[in-house]
């Protein structure tokens, strides 16, 4: 099943992948957050696929896999062939350079007590990316100017001095400096106002065709979706549903769950109310079973931590 990749593209691949969380209350006392994932993200061609679904269906936990923060419970994701989580000491360098996260809250990531200088600084030093300080910074300051941040403005500043979108900007900075082959993108739009939304999508589209970095970009939103284009899954309780063109999904949906997902988007008419809510218990009625939910599994219980 796994592909050698050529030498210069890179690959990353889930296989039924699984992830049972202990959730007390439940019937097993288990969550399955992610069931039987099953995709590919490949870097020749460089792409952008959106995971979609709504909050809880599993998404973060889908990108804490990928991102190492999370060993599934079971199935297998491999980077260029080999299984992420025992990846030798040189191969795991390469994945932590080559697969960057941007979250949702940079607020998060920022120490407080430092200015933000010194998040690009850090990368500078952890992946050696420049001879001399005075290098480093010239690096620096190019990149912020790739993201449309003026670096006198930024630089020296702490990270409450700086807009949401400004501290975003800065992750967007250090990617553009590191050049990842993949961007794991959760939610990193959602805290941002319409104007600065479109322009983080514009850079992340920007990275795509210039530095042909691929992009899994997680939302919840679907005219976000819409306007990223590329591919997009849908996720639903932990099962991706469907995966398409966004052009194909977006007119002509086949899972029940896609069409109910599209028609809650909100109509920007005053005079066509928002109704359609999406109704989960008409949605679960057309599943078919066996879709994830909670279900028991002892022998699971030793794999989870
Ligand atoms: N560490 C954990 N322990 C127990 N349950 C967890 C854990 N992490 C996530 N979950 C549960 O797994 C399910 C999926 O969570 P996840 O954060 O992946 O969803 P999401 O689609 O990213 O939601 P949101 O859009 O709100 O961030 C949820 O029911 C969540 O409560």
């Amino acid at each position: 099943m796994t592909n050698t990749p050529a030498p210069e593209s890179k690959i990353i691949e889930l296989r039924q992948v699984q992830q049972r969380f202990h959730a007390r209350g439940a019937a097993g006392g288990y969550l399955t957050a992610v069931d039987d994932a099953t995709f590919d993200l490949t870097s020749e061609p460089p792409q952008v696929i959106s995971l979609v679904g709504q909050s809880g269906s599993g998404k973060s936990t889908i990108a804490r896999n990928i991102l190492g923060l999370q060993k599934p419970t079971a199935g297998t994701i491999t980077y260029n062939g080999q299984d992420i989580y025992r990846l030798s000491r040189a191969a795991s360098d390469d994945y932590r350079r080559n697969v960057q996260p941007v979250f949702q809250d940079p607020y998060a990531i920022f120490n407080p007590f430092y200015r933000v200088d010194r998040v690009l600084q850090t990368a500078v030093k952890k992946f050696r990316l420049a001879k001399t300080p005075q290098d480093g910074l010239e690096l620096i300051k190019e990149s912020l100017e790739a993201v449309r941040l003026d670096p006198e403005q930024v630089l020296g500043r702490y990270p409450h001095q700086l807009s949401g979108g400004q501290r975003q900007r800065i992750m967007l900075a250090r990617i553009h400096m590191l050049r990842p082959a993949f961007v794991i993108a959760d939610e990193p739009v959602s805290m941002l106002d319409a104007q600065v939304r479109k322009a983080f999508l514009d850079i992340l589209l920007d990275f795509q065709e210039t530095y042909r970095m691929t992009t899994l970009f997680i939302t919840h939103d679907l005219s976000t979706v819409h306007y990223l284009g590329g591919d997009v899954m849908v996720i639903h309780r932990g099962v991706i549903v469907e995966r398409g063109k966004v052009s194909e999904v977006m007119t002509r949906p086949k899972h029940s769950y896609t069409a109910q997902l599209l028609a809650s988007v909100p109509i920007p008419d005053p005079n066509r109310r928002w109704k359609d809510r999406i109704n989960l218990a008409e949605v679960e009625a057309e599943e078919e079973e066996g879709a994830a939910t909670v279900a028991p599994d002892p022998e699971q219980a030793g794999r989870l931590s």
